[in-house]
């Protein structure tokens, strides 16, 4: 089955979860050559590069219900699909630039019927509500992104960390670290994956 790599690290997901996470191949395979939201060398390994990449979030943390989180340049998806279907009862927003990005998130929810994710063409900085948790993936560098999200932070936190931005990043981090001047945890997505591809990357947490 398509969502194998998925039920190997989270091995308690429901039936409809791993319903959903085994039609999204399919799905991008489709969209992606309607709109390229995936580099296509990339497409045969979505299950490891997209979703179980996405998901190196939901090894940091565990979002509640309830809980309101917001992707900043989704894309296609990443990692807001992939971390809405773990976490059916906690709200998520996806937010792009570029409408036709959006429009595949839109689709894609529509065809696993996700109930609880919204999506918005519009930057990052225009959205108005206030969120517990921002998550992002290659969007920009740690010192441009972290001013778009300022201020968009519930003030109240339930979570094992205090709001924040939780960024999936990759490589070495010391100097887009530094010239950020934010204080950051640094999260090891080896820890958790055992595939070369993850080798590398982390989990960047910084508080809101
Ligand atoms: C390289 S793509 C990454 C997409 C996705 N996060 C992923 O990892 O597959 C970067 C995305 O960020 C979006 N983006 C850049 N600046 C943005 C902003 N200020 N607000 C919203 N989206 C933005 C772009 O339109 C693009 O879709």
């Amino acid at each position: 089955m398509r969502s194998d790599l998925i039920k190997k690290y989270f091995p308690n997901l429901s039936g409809q979860q791993i319903e959903q996470y085994d039609r999204l191949p399919e799905l991008y395979e489709y969209w992606n050559n309607q709109i390229n939201v995936v580099s296509r060398k990339d497409i045969d390994l979505l299950p490891e590069r997209h979703v179980l990449h996405s998901l190196g979030v939901a090894k940091v943390m565990q979002f509640l219900p309830g809980e309101q989180v917001m992707d900043v340049g989704t894309g296609g998806g990443f990692p807001g699909i992939p971390l809405a279907i773990m976490f059916p009862e906690t709200s998520f927003h996806l937010v792009d630039s570029i409408g036709k990005k959006i429009k595949v998130v839109q689709e894609v929810a529509k065809a696993i019927g996700l109930q609880n994710l919204k999506a918005s063409h519009s930057r990052a900085e225009d959205i108005s509500g206030k969120f517990d948790f921002v998550v992002s993936r290659a969007v920009t560098q740690l010192k441009d992104f972290y001013p778009w999200v300022r201020g968009k932070f519930n003030k109240e936190s339930k979570n094992t960390l205090p709001n924040g931005i939780l960024y999936l990043k990759g490589g070495d981090l010391e100097q887009e670290i530094k010239e950020s001047g934010l204080k950051v945890q640094q999260y090891y997505l080896k820890d958790h994956f055992s595939e070369e591809f993850f080798d590398t990357k982390q989990v960047i947490y910084v508080k809101g």
